[in-house]
Order: C-alpha cells, then structure tokens, then sequence
C-alpha cells in the first residue's frame, strides 16, 4: 500500500459492507498497513480483526497489503500466539452474500504453503511416511508441480460455475459462461477446479491504466451487474478465461529429481504462462496415498504451494562488524539503518562471509536490498550500490591476526579466543538443551570470572558463582541446574553434538553413534568414518581433528557420569556384523498386533536389516500381520521370498537378541 493515501473509496466500502471492524477503525487499518504499528503491539483482538479485514479486502479484489507480509507478519503472529485458532484451520472466506450462497459439488480447500525448499522436504517425509504404510516404494511414486494461478478460484462441474466462498458454499456465478468467458485449453466445459484469470499482456496493454492491479479486474468480471467495457472486452477477445487446473501445463518426476532439479522445475512453470502466478503447486499423484492422507479442514496434505516472499526494501549500511563464531570464523553483519520489512523492524542483516563482502562491496554506507524469507535476521540479497571495504585485521574478540580459510576469515586462536570459548560453552548448554541458566551474559561473567572450560563450571559451587557477581538465588538455581543436567537421561548423540565439532551436529552425531559406540568415537580412522553412510573422505579427516581438538574437554565431562541413553544399535548388542537380520531385505505388510508397523521396521534396521516397502526379487523375508492381502503373499511364494507370521518373526529376533 502506498504510504499516507489511507484506504481507496472501493476498500472503505468493503469493510463497511462487510462490518469486521470492532477493536479497529478504517484509520487503525492504515496505520497498521504502511508499518505504522508493531505486530507484536497489537492486542489479539486487533490482530484478528486487521487479518479478517486484508482476507476480505483480498478477495474482493482489493488487496491491502502483499501476500508475503500477510502470511509472515500477522497470521504468523497469530499462529504464535494460538496455534489452534479457527481462523488459521480452515478455508479463508470470501466475503458472500450467505442469503444468495449454494452448496459446493464438492469441498473447495485452500492448500499448505511452503517458503522454502525445506519445507517442501518436510511433506515430501510425510508423503514417505504414508508411503511406507501403504507399501509403496517411495523412490517410484510421480509428483506433478503446476503453476499457481493468481486469479479468482471457480469450479466448474459442467452445469454451473461456482465461486470457492468458504469452500463448503459459494455463489453461482454461471453467468460469466452466459456472457461469453471461455474455457482455457480445450474449452471444454465441466473439468471441475480452475481460476478464472486475465492475461499479463493484456492486462498490461489494456487495463494497467484503469485499474491497480489484476485481482482487482478479475472482481469486475464476475459482477452481478452489467458488465463494464473493460471487463466485457477481455471476455470478448478471449484475455480472460476460465482456466482448469487440469489443463494447466505441469512437470511429473519422481522425488529425486524434484529435489535436484527444484529451482529449475519453480523457474520454468512459474513463467511458462502468460497469467499472473504466485507459485508452484506440487502434488502427490497416487490416488491410494492420496485417499489415505486425506485433508485438514484447510487443505489436502497431499499437496503443497511454493511460494516467494517477494517483499524486499533498499537500505544503507551503517557499517560491516566482525564477530568471531565458536569454530574461530568470523562472521560479517552488517548494522543498517533501523527499517521496517515485512512489518517487523531490522536493524542488522548478514553476509555470508567476508569473501562475498568483498566481491560484492559490502562496506560502510552501502545500498543492499534485504527480504525477508522467515529467518530472524535477514539476508542480504543484492548489493544495489556498493562501497569500499575495509577487511578487519585482527579477531574483534582476541585480537590475533586473521587467516583466510577458503571464504572466511579465521581467528586461530582457539584456546585463548574469548569468543570462541564462551560461544562454545553457550552451544554446550544449549545443545543439552536441560538446562537453564547459562545464556550469553551468565557465560561471559564465568568467563570473566576466569572459568574457561565446561568441566570447570561443573566444580563450581554457589559461593563461587556469588563471588562472581551473581546473585545467592541465581547462584544456587545455577547449581542445582548443573547437577540436574547430570542426572536427567539424555541422548548420546545429543552430549557428542554439544562439543559443536565441526560437521558433528546432532543428525550426524546420531548416524555415527548408530555404528559405533560413544566411547570409541575419538579412536576412529578416516576409513572407518567414510563407511558410515552419509560421510565424506573430506569430512571424515574434519572430524578426526575436531574431535582431537575437544577430547581432554569431553573425556573429563564423560567422567562426571551424564545419565545417558545410548544410540539403539549398540544397546542390541554389539557391533553390526554379529546382528540377526544383517543384510536381509525384509518387507512388513498387513496390521501388525505388536506395537506399529514403523516400530517393528525401526527395530529391524536395528538388527541390521534393511527394510523394503514392497515385494520384489530383492526381498529376503516378508512379515505378514493380519489382512493381508492376496496377490502380495502370491507375488511373495511366486519369487520364492521366505513369508513367516508375526509372532513366527517375534520368536526369531527375540532369539537373536537373547
Ligand atoms: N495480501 C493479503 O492481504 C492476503 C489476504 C488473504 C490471503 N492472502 C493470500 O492468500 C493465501 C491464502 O489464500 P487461499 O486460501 O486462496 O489459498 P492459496 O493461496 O493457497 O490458494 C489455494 C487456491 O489455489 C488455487 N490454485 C491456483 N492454481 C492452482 C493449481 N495449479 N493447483 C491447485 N490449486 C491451484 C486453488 O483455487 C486453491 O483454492 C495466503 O497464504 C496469502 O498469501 C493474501
Ligand atoms: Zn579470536
């Protein structure tokens, strides 16, 4: 919204129709749509009320605010502060005469989103999961991405076309087939989902002038009144359309390349059509595990949207500061003048590194272009206009002389380093994650106080603490902290990764502790690391140092006899070639009477074995549970796979663990 206009005449009459306004006024609304107020300084009410006035505003073609900062400003903020709201579980409602709406043929859903490839990892897990349960390998299942149309949700069941209302009702708004709107593609009638859109050219060509922008067009087509000049000439000449979802140009792959080839897949359907998009919508396309995840209230977890936050703003650089990071590299952040983005307010974004600093001239009084992708502190995205840089000599914290190290400048310093030692007793505490009281400043007074390592904190007691300045209360909630930390079980891995070795975070903690024990982690060879699926040559000689660098350090705290739980494979007893099922392929089918079938597939990988989702030449022993069905156990007898019950398999591996 452009700053101190206030509402458009069209956007008043909407709230005023529509009469959401309670805790807010029209000027509340501006205030809070040019940046004026904090999100986290509105009361929920008002939180509530500003999001119902930007949905319907949006849907009535007359958007207030970017999609972007709706998603991650204020139903973020509303989903922080109630997760379970309804406003967030359900289909965002058109604004519709109740007195004039239909039934739907169908439920019209709204869809996930995603910002980031993560994310999209995320469902695709999901997917897996149910997947698996079903049987189906996951590797040969197809997913379709199509472009996201930007234009106004309608379904079109041959008869009637509907609008999406609240995705239960709508209205019917056939009448757009009567004045003539097409259907894109084939243009045959009664292909179900689609939007009704205007083409981008023409839009520009045609109606940029008249009207602000396309959702605001794409409202004056489907009118109950006459329609206007505009609107009737774009229908007339073919610019807008009704477009199905099933014509829509699309890619179709299987997981591995969507994930390789992601950012060529979103680039090229996100410009392939002439029609405002504003994502990629990717789908899994296997009726069974589609029936079987179902939908929310709000969308099919089958499906998900991509999605760009496209809200970005210029800023200058006040000035570039060093700060040296736990592993001795020091990262550049760049201070910029206070700004408001995405309706929270930023006063620092990071470079990646001080190479990227330089190439790109991110020095003092530099133009950068920021957005904001979900992250506390933003990226820097663009140097608009760059400056002169002047590198930092000696490391902020001990003032050693800097190294490169590939990208980044390094302080060698780890054992003196302030930074560095109290960054990595801060990561320690963290990464226990059971314990409370060791933040930033605690860390740095222990520091100051002349307490450099982890194992000394532990031997700390509460007069000492007190004469470093903490308060008697503090200092005692501190010891009772430690001790506490020492006797609630925790994870093996979870203690390794607390030592922060570089490329040791807790997933690859975890992996290594599942081949070998803790105790012999410090006395591995590259080549023992390398087998280790997931690990590199590169990586495994990174280890070995990191892990020399931190054994004095972890081998004391060992001692202090942490209550820890220790990674499964080991706890079945011993090393992997002496398990049961090394090496087998084994395949679980039916309902399993013993606890859930991803528990029993769990511990078999456990005993060494690996576990198929479904029957092929491959499989050594297929574990039948009850309701099995048939062509399964006949494809089984017909390659010869050993086919044994549940309690048959029970009685086997209960004997191998004995
Ligand atoms: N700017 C604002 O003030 C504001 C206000 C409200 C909502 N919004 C935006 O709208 C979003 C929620 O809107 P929504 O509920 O319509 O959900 P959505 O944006 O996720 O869209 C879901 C709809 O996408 C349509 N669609 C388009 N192309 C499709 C394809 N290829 N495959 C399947 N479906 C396709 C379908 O009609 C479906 O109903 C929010 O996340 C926000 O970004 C913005
Ligand atoms: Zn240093």
């Amino acid at each position: 919204m452009k700053k101190g206009v206030g509402l458009r005449a069209a956007q008043r009459q909407i709230l005023r129709d529509n009469d959401v306004l309670a805790a807010l006024d029209e000027r509340d609304v501006t205030d809070i749509a040019e940046g004026g107020r904090d999100v986290s300084a509105l009361t929920d009410k008002e939180l509530l009320e500003f999001i119902m006035a930007a949905n319907l505003l949006y849907r009535a073609g007359e958007p207030l605010i970017d999609d972007g900062r709706y998603d991650f400003t204020y139903v973020a903020e509303l989903r922080k502060r109630h997760p379970e709201h309804p406003f967030l579980h359900r289909v965002e409602p058109e604004p519709l005469a109740l007195a004039k709406s239909v039934e739907l043929p169908t439920r019209m859903l709204s869809t996930e989103k995603a910002y980031d490839f993560e994310t999209i990892t995320r469902w695709a897990t999901r997917i897996e999961k149910a997947a698996a349960e079903l049987g189906f390998a996951f590797d040969r299942l197809r997913f379709r991405a199509t472009p996201k149309l930007d234009g106004f949700a309608a379904y079109d069941d041959g008869e009637k076309l509907y609008t999406r209302g609240d995705g239960r009702r709508g209205t019917d708004i056939t009448r757009a087939f009567e004045r003539g709107l097409k259907v894109a593609g084939t243009g045959e009638r009664g292909q179900g989902a689609g939007e009704i859109v205007v083409s981008r050219s023409y839009f520009a060509s045609h109606l940029a002038a008249l009207f602000d922008n396309s959702r605001n067009f794409q409202a004056s087509l489907i009118k109950e009144k006459e329609l206007e000049e505009p609107a009737a000439q774009a229908i007339d000449c073919g610019a807008a359309v009704f477009y199905p979802f099933a014509q829509l140009p699309q890619w179709v792959g299987g997981w591995q390349e969507l994930s390789r080839d992601f950012n060529d897949i979103v680039d090229k359907l996100w410009t392939q059509l002439d029609y405002d998009v504003d994502g990629i919508v990717f789908e899994m396309t296997e009726d069974a595990i589609k029936e079987y995840m179902g939908a929310t209230r709000h969308h099919h977890r089958w499906q998900i949207a991509y999605k760009r936050n496209t809200e970005t703003r210029e800023v200058r650089v006040i000035e570039v500061v060093a700060q040296t990071s736990r592993s001795g590299r020091v990262n550049p952040v760049a201070e910029i003048e206070p700004t408001r983005l995405s309706g929270a307010l930023i006063k620092r974004a990071t470079a990646h590194h001080y190479a990227m600093v330089l190439a790109k001239g991110i020095g003092a009084g530099a133009m950068i272009r920021l957005s904001r992708s979900g992250e506390v502190i933003p990226k820097i995205e663009e140097v608009v206009e760059p400056k002169e840089v002047v590198l930092p000599q000696s490391c902020p914290s001990c003032g050693s002389d800097l190294v490169w190290e590939g990208d980044y400048l390094t302080c060698l310093n780890i054992l003196d380093c302030p930074a560095q030692i109290t960054n990595s007793i801060e990561h320690f505490f963290k990464t226990l994650g059971n314990i409370d009281g060791f933040g930033p400043s605690s860390v740095s007074r222990i520091y100051q106080g002349g307490t450099r390592r982890i194992r000394d904190i532990y031997s700390l007691e509460e007069q000492d603490l007190v004469a470093l300045g903490f308060g008697p209360k503090q200092a005692q909630n501190m010891v009772e902290q430690l001790q506490r930390s020492l006797v609630e079980p925790i994870e093996d891995w979870r203690f390794l990764a607390a030592f922060g070795v570089h490329r040791m975070g807790m997933g690859n903690c975890e992996k290594l502790l599942s081949v070998f024990p803790l105790t012999r982690v410090f006395a591995l060879t590259a080549e023992e690391i390398v087998e280790v699926k997931g690990f590199s040559d590169k990586s495994a000689d990174e280890i070995i140092k990191g892990f020399s660098a931190v054994r004095s350090e972890f081998e004391a705290l060992y001692a202090l006899g942490f209550n820890l739980i220790v990674t499964s494979r080991q706890k079945e007893g011993g090393d992997r070639s002496g398990a049961i099922l090394e090496g087998k392929t084994v395949v679980f089918t039916g309902t399993m009477s013993r606890g859930s079938r991803s528990d029993m597939q769990a511990q078999a990988k456990v005993l060494g074995a690996k576990v198929g989702s479904s029957v092929t030449t491959k499989t050594d022993l297929l574990v039948c549970g009850e309701k099995v069905g048939a062509a399964k156990l006949q494809k089984a007898r017909t390659l010869g796979v050993k086919i044994v019950s549940e309690q048959e398999y029970l009685g086997m591996v209960a004997g191998a663990e004995s």
